[in-house]
């Protein structure tokens, strides 16, 4: 039945969430940016996006395949790097989170092939 194919896949999702999730052990990325701390943000930044709306949008069933998780994993890195100059912490630490979030994700799109 279809509640039994979604599952696998929002399992899946969860756990790649999770996974990505990990790799920001300077928690830079897991809410959204502060406007009352960073007031011109949204002057250059267009679509915000961290991990707790990533969650949220998730347990919403926003999310229908890897792909789409990847969309807003690549949209947070890009605002990060847009934002910060390069000469910054957290420039540095958007280069460091997509290089080790390309590998999470690569493995969940072979797993998630596996689900159907
Ligand atoms: C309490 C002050 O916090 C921040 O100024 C701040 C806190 C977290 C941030 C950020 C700024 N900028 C960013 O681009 C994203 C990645 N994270």
């Amino acid at each position: 039945a279809l509640e039994m194919q979604l599952t696998p896949m929002l399992m899946l999702l969860r756990s790649t969430l999770d996974q990505l999730q990990e790799k920001d052990t300077a928690h830079i990325f897991g809410q959204p940016v502060c406007i009352k701390e960073v007031p011109d943000y949204l002057e250059f930044i267009s679509h915000p996006m961290d991990f707790s709306t990533m969650r949220s949008k998730l347990e919403s069933h926003f999310y229908r395949s890897v792909s789409d998780l990847e969309a807003d994993f690549n949209l947070m890195v890009s605002n990060c790097l847009l934002y910060n100059a390069s000469d910054t912490v957290f420039h540095r630490a958007a280069l460091h989170l997509r290089d080790l979030g390309g590998a999470v994700l690569r493995h969940a799109q072979r797993q998630a092939t596996n689900i159907g």
